[in-house]
Formats: structure tokens, sequence, C-alpha cells
């Protein structure tokens, strides 16, 4: 595919972004797309508002999946691009409208030059929250077509285009997300001594929680404990009955989420009898890390050389991403794709290079025809 069709791809999808398990138009749109590429080698199947594309395999000895995600974010857009998206305080704002285009070219390619082994086309709902990864795994379809190893790759704003990085092992933290609801008593501003303020123990919460990663973890266990969205009152004049704090927790250790809640749920107790007030806590979506096995990185860093793409040793990161649960369950990695753009992820003015669209979808093809002519 040229890199004029990628980009009109990558615009088109840009200004329809949807949240998890609402990608009803972005679903639509990619069966469209996927629909004029089908020939008789090509079996399409949905899932919820996910797809799978099975492409056969000239001489099949195994299968290999690529998944790339479809969610966009709750954020309102301040790019100024006139292909910006067209529903408000919806944006790709991770880049996932770059990922779903770099998956059609890919498809494409393989359609159109067929590789050995059978692939299948992973397009996943829901990354950003709550998970679509899991379900999918346990669904009939992927269970059908399960591939036997996996591989997907995500935009890196930092690196330059013609980059791309990644490392064995470790490559991205555990998560969970965090949602904390206080109830106390409101009333007027001036008679504070009868309420019990929520905006003052949401504020007070905040303060001891930033305690946790200093002095409750090993300071060689990395842990970040992020409140992203804090809630509270109606009125400038009047004390607030409620309050909700919104946030996540990483850490690079499985077990240390553990010590994380448990601190978080004492310090709410405290939080309760000082403040006289109730709190309830969610930990909304977890994921597990993403493990990159070491053979498959060893490939890619050797291919990508021989393509003349620039590979380079990344580190690892705080980012979630629940491509986590794929690899535990199949050997495979993910890898970072060089797009340069001055704002990063989850920034209303990302703005990555669309050069990099040609970069991911030769880098994707690389890999399939080298797992594909690789026996195991
Ligand atoms: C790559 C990336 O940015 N992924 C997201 C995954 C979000 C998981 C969940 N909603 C949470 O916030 O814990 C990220 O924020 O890292």
């Amino acid at each position: 595919m040229e890199l004029t069709s990628l980009r009109q791809i990558r615009r088109d999808l840009h200004q329809i972004p949807e949240l998890g398990f609402q990608e009803f138009k972005t679903q639509e749109y990619l069966l469209q797309k996927i629909n004029d590429l089908v020939t008789p080698k090509v079996t399409v199947k949905t899932w919820k508002t996910g797809i799978l594309v099975k492409v056969s395999g000239k001489n099949p000895r195994k299968t290999i999946g690529y998944r790339t995600d479809i969610d966009g974010l709750p954020i309102d857009e301040r790019t100024g691009f006139d292909y910006s998206s067209k529903h408000p305080g919806r944006m790709h704002a991770c880049g996932h409208d770059f990922h779903m285009t770099i998956a059609l070219g890919s498809l494409q390619a393989v359609i159109e030059h067929p590789i050995q082994d059978d692939v299948v086309f992973i397009f996943q709902p829901a990354e950003e929250g709550p998970g679509g990864a899991l379900p999918m795994i346990q669904s009939e379809v992927f269970t059908q077509w399960k591939p036997d190893c996996i591989f997907a790759l995500h935009i890196a704003p930092e690196y330059p285009v013609g980059v791309v990085a990644t490392k064995p092992g470790l490559l991205f933290a555990n998560t969970s997300e965090l949602f904390i609801d206080f109830k106390g008593k409101g009333g007027h501003a001036a008679y504070p001594h009868l309420t019990k303020d929520m905006a003052v123990a949401a504020g007070s919460f905040i303060s001891q929680i930033q305690e946790i990663v200093s002095r409750s973890l090993d300071p060689l266990d990395s842990a970040v404990v992020t409140i992203g969205k804090l809630t509270s009152g109606h009125v400038q004049n009047a004390i607030a009955e409620t309050a909700r704090l919104e946030g996540t927790i990483r850490t690079l250790k499985p077990e240390a989420i553990h010590t994380v809640k448990k601190r978080i749920e004492a310090i709410a107790k405290g939080i309760e009898i000082s403040f006289d007030c109730r709190i309830a806590i969610d930990y909304g979506s977890n994921y597990y890390q993403v493990y990159n096995d070491e053979k498959y990185v060893q490939l890619f860093e050797k291919v990508m050389k021989e393509s003349n793409i620039t590979f380079l040793k990344a580190k690892k990161a705080m980012t979630g991403e629940d491509f986590g649960f794929m690899l535990k369950d199949i050997p495979g990695f993910m890898f970072w794709l060089g797009v340069d753009s001055p704002y990063g992820l989850h920034n209303a003015q990302l703005n990555p290079k669309e050069d990099a669209l040609m970069i991911g979808v030769k880098s994707v093809v690389t890999v399939l025809q080298s797992l594909s002519s690789n026996p195991n």
C-alpha cells in the first residue's frame, strides 16, 4: 500500500475515535477495508467490536498472530488538524489510529504476497479500558484460531521515524486502575464544623498515598501511583459532600501491586476515621505486564538490521498494555515504533509523523516473513 493510501486511512480513523467496546464506527470502517481485500484464502470473523482475520498460508506449519488495538481515549483533541476528531471529548491520543492503519497495510501485503504460515490479524477493542485482550483470548474464535506466536507494536513519540526499539524480558508494567469515592456531609461554606468536608478528605488522601512508593516498597521495585482526575463539590460556597479520585497503579513486579493496594486500603481506613466519612475503592481493570520472549526479540533485532531499520534497545516503561495477557499465554514480543512527536502519548496535541506508517508496515511484514521461514 502506498503512503498516500495509508495516510488517508489513518486520517479517516483519526476522525472517529471511540471508547472501549463502543468502537462501532471503527469496526464498520475496518470491515469495509478488509472486505475489499478478501480472497478465498481470507476468513473474517467479528468478536464484540473487534475483528479477527485469518489469511491461510501457502504451506502452513503454524499460525502467527499480529495484534492491533482499536479504541480511543476520553481526551479533547487540541492538534488543530483539519482531520481532527469528529467526536467531542474523544481522541486517538495513544496512536491506535496508526496501529490499525499499519495492521491493514500489513494485511494487504500478506494477502497479495502470501507467506508459508497462516497469519491471524487481531483487531482488539478496549485496550485503554476496560481491557479487551483477556476476554478476547477466552472467546471461541480466538481459541479456534489461537496463534503459536504473536507480536504487536506501539508508537513511540520519543524516537525518530526509522527507529524501532524493544528489549527481551519485561517491557511494560503491571497496572491497576483506581477509583475512590468519598462520602461525607455537605453544608454551607461558612459552617465547616457542621459538615464532613470531602474535598479536604480527598486532598489529605492524595498527600498520604504519595508515601506508598517511597516508604512501603523496596526502592529497587519501581512503582507509580498517579491520581489523574479529582472531582468534588458543586459550587464555591458550599462544602463538598462527595469526592471522587480516578487514577492508576503501576509496578514492575506483579506482586508489588498487592502491597500498593493494601497500603491504599489502610490509608483509606485512616481517612474514614479522621474525617468521619465512608470510602469505597474500586480497582477497575488490571493488566498483566508485557514480557517479551528473548528468542523473538533476537530475531526481530536481526531482521530489522537486515532491512536497514534502526534497532535500539529500549528501556522498561511504566506504561501498561493488555497485550501482556496475550504474551502471558503465547510466546512473542511487543516493540516501539518511532513516530517523532513533540507531544507524548495521552497528550491532546500528540502529532505522530505519518512517514512512520510505511516503516511500521515494513517492519511487521518483515517479521511475518522471517517468522514464517523459521520452522519453529
Ligand atoms: C500504552 C498505554 O498508554 N497504555 C495505557 C493502558 C491503560 C490501562 C488502564 N486504563 C490504567 O490506566 O491502568 C496506559 O495508561 O499505560
